[in-house]
């Protein structure tokens, strides 16, 4: 309720046109039934026309301003409901911009996507009903009961005795759901991380012939999550036998009891009859209420759930009063590095490493799979924080930057080319929005993407499906690899970032970044050799520990552990 609260307050205005409309819908709601005696008791019973015509007027007057509240309820309710959801929808987003790794793994990214979407829609129904129904039903039920006890308080009481049995029943329910509510948004998490899953692993599924093993684990969490709905469901249509049972026998109550007190003089049957409107309207006022309310445990696990996003303090902070400028551009210095996974701090993967770079200087990376290759030039734009010791970029700890700043200076080239949905152009403009037609075109010369470009028939303006799933691996690298060379960065870090290229255009790739980064810091990690026997240092890890570096020729004599590598790939003429 906090979390739809801190939302609600932004709208103040809306909230104010909403309650006077509710408010005056109630007032004329109400209106109606009194006029209603008044016509039967002083005008049809009495025979008097002009009465009857009078207060007729007055009933069409009423009818039409209600109709009229109506409409501003309509309208103030959905917008306030409608602009509270995007701007949820906008916070979640901007906070997991701000996340980690580190933050991405504690939640788990399809239960992100649940909150953003699913979450956040049950927080916009049940604001809706909050809105129309919330503010409506208290209003209505009060404002019925004081007109019941004027009409007439004798009978007044019949509804005093049913209602602790019908707020029994709302609690009792509300009470039931709130658990059951929490599992239906698990296993909705657990829905779609399956379907994604699948989805992204289809090409993987087929290859295998594992389609009746994915349908039957989807089918299984499917399952559960329809369990638990129908549970829900039952528990909430379980109310409504309830209700009705005690509607009726309060209705059939007052009848009886009120024909015998218009038979002792006591009532006249246009009261009976506004009376019973009234009771009709608490009572139906009553159901509406107990509806939001049961409706609440279930908003309220998905707002717990969006403020547990928007609460997490991303352990990597922007720090916006960090340095943004630098007097030298491409010196890297790692010193002394430890780095241990968060909720695995005893065992490092990384291990006091020490090494620098200076601008143009390509340094590489190899070593068995799982040494920590990856990890540790995840460190240098902070991904993750070092355990122990720093991180020096140009004389500076990357810590004590300003984020943006700090990743400005960097081009990322990940292990797994990542592309997005817009054009090829799009997707190179990445790198630097206001590049120019020549900048772009250099860019792709470079990583030689040009060619390929060239031959698809939109060339620049080529659109790529949903991660780039519509070109090559190899298509996909250069790309991503012309995405950093745009940028023009002070310390390029390719993440296995040649490995789907052929050897030709890795050569021919590799001779023009040479002339391309020479003021800047080359990092290369890679799993063939050949893509960096020429570098100016080669660094061997070994389960997170540098256990050689020099350059290749030097390698080759005098660690094991490259030579076994180096001749596993490499001919016997290569490694003499
Ligand atoms: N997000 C993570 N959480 C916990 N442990 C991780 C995570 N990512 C990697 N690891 C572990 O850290 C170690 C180093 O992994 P890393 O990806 O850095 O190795 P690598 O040398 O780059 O391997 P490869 O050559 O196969 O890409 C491995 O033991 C891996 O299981």
């Amino acid at each position: 309720m906090k979390l739809m609260w801190r939302y609600l307050k932004n709208y103040k205005l809306l909230l104010l046109l909403n309650f006077l409309c509710v408010f005056g819908f109630v007032i004329i709601e109400l209106g109606l039934p009194t006029l209603l005696a008044l016509i039967i008791d002083e005008g049809i019973v009495m025979n008097e026309y002009p009465v009857v015509l009078y207060y007729g007027k007055w009933m069409i007057a009423l009818a039409v301003i209600g109709l009229i509240g109506l409409i501003g309820l309509a309208f103030a309710g959905s917008r306030i409901t409608s602009n509270i959801v995007r701007d949820i929808r906008n916070d979640i987003f901007m906070s997991v911009q701000s996340f980690s790794h580190r933050e991405f793994n504690q939640i788990g990214v399809s239960s992100l996507v649940t909150r953003t979407t699913n979450d956040a829609f049950q927080v916009m129904v049940f604001l809706q009903m909050l809105l129309r129904l919330g503010m409506m039903t208290p209003i209505m039920f009060i404002s019925s009961f004081v007109m019941i006890v004027r009409t007439s308080p004798s009978l007044s009481y019949v509804a005093l005795i049913a209602i602790p049995f019908l707020f029994a029943i709302v609690w009792l329910i509300g009470k039931k759901s709130e658990p059951l509510s929490e599992q239906q948004q698990a296993n909705l998490d657990d829905i779609n991380q399956n379907l994604r899953e699948n989805l992204t692993g289809l090409r993987v599924i087929r290859a295998f012939v594992k389609e009746s093993f994915q349908e039957s684990r989807f089918a299984k969490v499917n399952q559960n999550y329809a369990s638990v709905s129908k549970k829900l469901f039952k528990l909430m249509a379980l109310a409504m036998p309830g209700f009705s049972i005690a509607f009726n026998l309060i209705l059939a109550a007052i009848v009886w009891l009120g024909a015998v007190e218009i038979q002792n003089g006591g009532l006249q049957v246009g009261s009976l009859i506004a009376f019973i409107e009234y009771i009709f309207h608490a009572l139906f006022s009553f159901m509406l209420f107990a509806n939001v309310f049961m409706m609440y445990p279930r908003a309220a696990v998905s707002a717990e759930r969006i403020e547990e996003v928007l609460q997490i303090e991303p352990s990597i902070d922007e720090n916006e009063t960090g340095v943004t400028e630098t007097k030298t551009h491409g010196y890297i210095a790692f010193e002394n590095v430890t780095f241990a996974y968060p909720g695995n701090t005893e065992s490092p993967v990384i291990r006091d490493v020490s090494f620098t770079a200076d601008p143009g200087e390509t340094i590489a990376f190899i070593g068995s799979t799982g040494s920590g290759k990856s990890t540790l030039i995840q460190l240098i734009p902070r991904f993750y924080d070092v355990t122990k010791g720093r991180i020096l970029i140009d004389g500076v700890d990357v810590r004590d930057y300003q984020l943006r700043a700090l990743r400005k200076k960097i081009g990322f080239i990940p292990q797994k080319a990542l592309l997005f949905t817009g054009t090829i152009s799009h997707n190179m403009r990445f790198g630097k929005w206001n590049a120019t037609t020549n900048e772009v075109e250099e860019a792709s010369d470079i990583s030689q993407a040009k060619d390929f470009i060239l031959s698809k028939p939109d060339q620049y303006e080529e659109y790529l499906a949903e991660g780039g799933s519509n070109m090559s691996g190899g298509q996909k690298q250069r790309l991503s690899i012309a995405r950093a060379i745009i940028k023009k960065p002070d310390i390029y870090i390719f993440d296995d970032s040649f490995s789907a290229l052929d050897y030709q255009t890795d050569a021919r790739l590799r001779e023009r970044l040479k002339a391309e980064t020479k003021e800047s810091a080359v990092l290369i990690v890679a799993q063939r050799v050949g893509s960096i026997r020429h570098a100016d240092k080669i660094i061997v890890l070994d389960k997170g520990v540098i256990v050689a570096q020099g350059k290749h020729e030097e390698l080759l004599k005098t660690s094991d552990i490259y030579y076994a590598i180096a001749s596993s790939q490499l001919s016997k003429e290569e490694l003499a």
